[in-house]
């Protein structure tokens, strides 16, 4: 090596195993058990039950498509944890589904479901496809022979899905009668998320929108930025991305960024979120609203915005973007937008983060409701259920941040804290043995 040469390595020399950008999702979750551990106190003892899913089952999907031929996909469904009750979690179709995403995924349920207290353990199941190349018959087709493949570990009272990123109503639908179909009754509450004509609950679409803006104003609230004005940069424009956008825009906020698969756009004077909806679904991408500038896909991560919501995928926020960011609060819609090493790049910078497992938990908190609704065959009025809702989303949000004060950690650390206390106590007292 001459003088003139830097004898520290580049970027882009770190081999990837080093490379803490390059974290996988089961990874990183085994991350914040790590990071938890230290203040679980006796219940320690019982912290390898976190680290292990407790059943995994992965199956073939063979269906015939359009043209004759026989397709195969591959599909898991992942329990990661019962002792508080049956598992409980949505289903991803995404062409990058992999086996370590959906342990991460229903993992993350766990904690989620215990967070907000619900009587759950955690789950979660995907299918890796592309759905955007399939026809409406041959997705119905895919999803009613994955749901006789994983009808071995499903049931009310087992293992309950609902939907996630490419899933919605309709899916859940299939699932429903699929399942009710095999066990020779009408099992409305085998799955969550259901359109409501068939036992689906009022407020579920826009549940877990909801509860990110309820849990962004508590923390913003916290902190003193006023709502009025507040500058809103959203990735993710679907279930999620969509119905946060357009609830912190009525309440006076300003959208001034949006991204999804399709592109980015931005505005100074503030983007309304129907009118972008109306937009995307009459041209089929984001990009080219009126009065929006398109920006290039990295450009996002510097906007100028007080609050940013991750409403997309897993592992956005990293070492390459976390230390640019302008934003004050991140409000997590997406489950497992942030690696760790970003995290702590946020605490050191006092950005603060409502951690995916309280900020997105409305979504699942509806489901229970369903699911209740279901079984009593009696449903509530979708203002009985938005009240329900913001009282369990204002109610964990300031336990939660009270504990986060009191041990001086970050308010994921403290829901870690507490959901998985929560979950290692049912452990210990169910015992191991039969
Ligand atoms: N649907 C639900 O009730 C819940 C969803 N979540 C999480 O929220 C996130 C979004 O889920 P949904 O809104 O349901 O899915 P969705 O399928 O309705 O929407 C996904 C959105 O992400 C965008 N997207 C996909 N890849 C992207 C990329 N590379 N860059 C930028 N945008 C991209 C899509 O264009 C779409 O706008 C996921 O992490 C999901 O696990 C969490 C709790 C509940
Ligand atoms: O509604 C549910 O049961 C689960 C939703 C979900 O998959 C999630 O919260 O990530």
């Amino acid at each position: 090596m001459t003088a003139t040469q830097d004898p520290k390595p580049t970027q882009h020399e770190i081999p990837s195993y080093l490379d803490p950008n390059n974290i996988g999702p089961y990874e990183i979750f085994l991350e914040q058990v790590e990071r938890v551990t230290p203040y679980l106190g006796k219940l320690a003892y019982w912290a390898e039950t976190l680290k292990r899913p407790k059943r995994i089952l992965v199956v073939d999907v063979p269906v015939h498509l359009d043209d004759g031929s026989v397709a195969h996909f591959e599909g898991y469904r992942v329990q990661h944890n019962t002792s508080r009750g049956p598992a409980k979690g949505g289903v991803r179709y995404h062409q990058d589904v992999t086996l370590s995403e959906v342990m991460a995924l229903s993992a993350w349920m766990t904690v989620k479901n215990a967070a907000v207290n619900l009587p759950y353990g955690g789950g979660k199941g995907g299918i890796r496809i592309d759905p955007r190349k399939y026809s409406t018959g041959e997705l119905e087709r895919v999803t009613r022979r994955y749901t006789t493949e994983i009808g071995l570990i499903i049931g009310p009272e087992k293992d309950i899905p609902a939907p996630d990123v490419n899933t919605g109503p309709q899916t859940m639908a299939w699932m429903m009668d699929t399942y009710s179909m095999n066990v020779g009754r009408t099992a409305t509450g085998v799955v969550t998320g259901k359109p409501v004509s068939l036992g689906g609950s009022l407020g579920r679409a826009d549940a877990t929108g909801r509860g990110v803006f309820v849990t962004g104003a508590e923390a913003m609230k916290k902190m003193g930025l006023p709502m009025e004005g507040a500058r809103i940069a959203v990735q993710g424009f679907g279930n999620v991305g969509e119905a946060a956008a357009r609830i912190f825009h009525e309440h006076g906020a300003r959208i001034v960024a949006i991204q999804d698969v399709t592109g980015t756009i931005y505005s100074e004077a503030g983007i309304d979120p129907a009118v972008a909806l109306a937009h995307l679904r009459q041209s089929g991408k984001i990009t080219g609203l009126a009065g929006t500038d398109e920006l290039q896909r990295d450009e996002f991560w510097d906007v100028d915005c007080d609050v940013l919501i991750p409403a997309a995928l897993e592992k956005q926020i990293t070492l390459a973007n976390a230390g640019r960011m302008k934003a004050k609060l991140i409000v997590e819609g997406a489950n497992g937008p942030t690696i760790p090493a970003a995290d702590d790049l946020l605490a050191d910078k006092g950005v603060v983060v409502v951690p995916d497992v309280l900020a997105n938990a409305g979504g699942v908190t509806v489901s229970y409701f369903e699911w209740v609704q279901d079984f009593s065959s009696f449903f509530w009025t979708e203002e009985e259920i938005n009240n329900r809702l913001d009282r369990i989303m204002q109610e964990a949000f300031r336990s939660l941040w009270d504990v986060k004060e009191r041990h001086n950690v970050t308010l994921r650390t403290a829901v870690y804290i507490v959901a998985c206390t929560r979950v290692l106590e049912a452990r210990a007292l169910r015992g191991l043995y039969p």
